[in-house]
């Protein structure tokens, strides 16, 4: 049952086209992410699906309600993470989440979720006092202390170390297996593969594909390629045989063979079934990076812009 409907939705900043005919729905239970580079349009779109902004057009509804006339009821069952710069800086953790709690019908355990994010220790943190990682964790904390039915999560992991981003990556996690619809808004390739049981792929403010990230993968024309050195006497021929295999290459002790995604196992079985032996094996396919280079026609967020604070 989907729990947003999001239909040719359009919005304009003065002469900027931000969103320009995006449609996609969002399953119940889902982690549903919305990928694009920087300027794509995502966080206008999530904005508009929040009620935090007004569509020019099209149509939006969120758990069956008009984000924009039902907003109030909107707000009590979405959370949303807020900008950092909106907490004062000596509101101490626990303050900042009693406070919010206030504004919700149905309140989480502060407790129970302070433990869970990992925030325990800084109930009684001032905000300002706060590591990078730790308000990224109590922006998610506020934007669940309302017990939502979905969490809309924009550059969740933007400016963490690899460790926080992957910790973050556990708690999202998480937050679907309590039962909590997940938007995530990324640029990041690596972190939408991980999550995403769907992505909608955003680019100039239009909606260029939806699918899980193995079926966008699925749709670049790159080949596996799969290497090994052989310890035992192997002749190509064994390989070039084999009806799944394009090419084989040798390129001094080390040999690689190309061929659709079922190379891998018709090389291993041809291995196995002959007793050779083989090591350093790896496996280059394409990667969801590729599917949304071929998919946009240019290359995803630069590696320099990840760590950004936007
Ligand atoms: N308040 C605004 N006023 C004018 N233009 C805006 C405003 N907000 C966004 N834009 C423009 O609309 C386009 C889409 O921006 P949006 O923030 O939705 O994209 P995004 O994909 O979320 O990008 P980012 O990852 O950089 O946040 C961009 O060209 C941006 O410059």
């Amino acid at each position: 049952m989907p729990v947003i409907e999001v239909e040719h939705l359009h919005k304009r900043y003065g002469d900027t086209v931000a969103v320009d005919d995006v449609s996609f729905t969002v399953e119940q239970g889902e982690i549903f992410g919305v990928l694009g580079r920087n300027g794509a349009g995502k966080t206008t779109t999530v904005e508009c699906v929040q009620g935090l902004r007004r569509a020019d057009g099209g149509t939006v509804r969120v758990l069956g309600l008009d984000p924009v006339r039902d907003r109030t009821e909107v707000r009590q069952r979405v959370g949303a993470q807020l900008q950092e710069s909106q907490l004062p800086d000596k509101l101490r953790v626990r303050e900042a989440l009693d406070l919010y709690r206030s504004f919700y019908r149905n309140r989480a355990d502060i407790d129970e979720l302070l433990a869970d994010l990992g925030l325990a220790e800084q109930r009684d943190t001032a905000f300002h006092k706060l590591s990078g990682g730790q308000k990224q964790r109590l922006s998610v904390a506020l934007a669940l202390v309302g017990r939502p039915e979905i969490a809309i999560l924009d550059e969740l992991t933007t400016g963490l170390d690899p460790k926080g981003r992957r910790d973050t990556w556990d708690l999202v996690e998480r937050i679907r297996d309590r039962g909590v619809t997940v938007v995530l808004v990324t640029h990041f390739m690596a972190e939408a593969e991980r999550l995403c049981d769907r992505l909608a792929v955003i680019d100039a403010g239009r909606v260029v594909a939806i699918d899980t990230p193995s079926g966008l993968m699925s749709r670049v024309d790159g080949e596996t390629r799969v290497h090994f050195r052989p310890v035992d006497r192997l002749d190509d021929a064994v390989l070039t045989a084999l009806p799944e295999v394009t090419s084989v290459r040798r390129d001094g002790d080390e040999v690689t063979v190309t061929g659709p995604e079922e190379v891998l196992q018709a090389v291993l079985s041809a291995l196995a079934e002959r007793k050779i032996r083989y090591a350093g094996l790896r496996v280059d396919q394409p990667t969801l990076d590729d599917a949304f280079v071929s998919l946009t026609g240019h290359a995803g967020a630069p590696p320099a812009l990840d760590g950004r604070s936007s």
